[in-house]
């Protein structure tokens, strides 16, 4: 893991840097006459806890949304692992390894906490596994070995105790923390969280920072989009900032803080 590798510049449209295990290019989104996000370019490090900032309207979720294809680009590239991903749809990046959560957390309400587990597994074997596998022997084994899977993740984000209770019976902060807990029954390398903190008490938060700290030593890197400065601090190693749509700066933590540019677009927009 390369904690302090330097920012290298974007060289030409080709060239692949395989220390950056995520790459954006001249992303691009307009709504109507809005444009949302405008030729941003951005890299996450392999290993690295990189974060994602900016006003209110600045355009995280809507990039977050181009990364993952949940909305197509009108133009830019999407680079993982060395790999275009711009044309690729949600699950099969996901079956890739970049799996993302959202805002507002999608869990599924009606079923239990652990079912929703299950479900994201059932993403990660996809159609290679029921091409391969279409004996219901084979299938009960792999469910098998999902359940227990989904019962060492939960026990480790301390969600075990509620594994039969509706997910809909969830905090807020659980459900986020059930919202990352199913990512990582995909066994990703990388993860976008969208505002991990954001509605979470203090308590909960420090325990969702900690298991980021934990996940990301063991190998895994992570996007996050987050309001909550303190979490952004304590977190990444290198920081990228929105605003209206475009880059604006991007450095470690502290260089970012004292921007000026970046203290002006946040004073501007309160
Ligand atoms: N589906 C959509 N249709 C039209 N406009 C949209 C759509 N999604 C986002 N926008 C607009 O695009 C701009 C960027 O929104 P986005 O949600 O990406 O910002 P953000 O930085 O994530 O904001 P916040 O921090 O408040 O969540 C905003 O002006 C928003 O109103």
């Amino acid at each position: 893991m390369n904690k302090s590798a330097p920012a290298q510049a974007i060289q030409n449209e080709n060239a692949v840097d395989t220390a950056y295990i995520l790459e954006a290019r001249k992303l691009s989104k307009c709504f109507g006459g809005l444009r949302a996000v405008q030729d941003v370019d951005m890299h996450v490090c392999e290993g690295s806890i990189t974060g994602l900032i900016g006003p209110n309207g600045a355009g995280k979720t809507t990039f977050f949304n181009l990364l993952s294809n949940f909305l197509t680009p009108d133009n830019g590239r999407v680079i993982f692992e060395g790999r275009s991903i711009e044309k690729l749809p949600p699950h099969h990046i996901a079956q890739r390894g970049m799996v993302r959560t959202f805002q507002v957390p999608r869990v599924l309400s009606r079923l239990s906490v652990l079912e929703n587990m299950l479900l994201a597994a059932q993403n990660q074997v996809g159609e290679k596994f029921w091409n391969a596998w279409f004996g219901g022997k084979q299938i009960a084994m792999q469910e098998k070995e999902n359940r227990e899977k989904a019962k060492e993740i939960l026990e480790s984000v301390g969600l075990i105790h509620m594994c039969n209770n509706y997910a809909g019976a969830l905090s807020g902060g659980q459900r986020k923390l059930l919202e990352i807990a199913r990512a990582l029954m995909c066994d990703p390398k990388l993860i976008l969280l969208d505002e991990p903190a954001a509605g979470v008490n203090p308590a909960l938060i420090e325990e969702i920072c900690r298991h980021i700290q934990r996940w990301n030593r063991s190998g895994l890197s992570f996007l996050i989009i987050e309001h909550n400065m303190d979490v952004i601090m304590s977190l990444c190693d290198r920081v990228w900032v929105l605003a209206e749509g475009s880059n604006l700066a991007n450095g470690d933590p502290q260089q970012v803080r004292t921007n000026p540019k970046v203290l002006e677009a946040y004073l501007g927009s309160s």
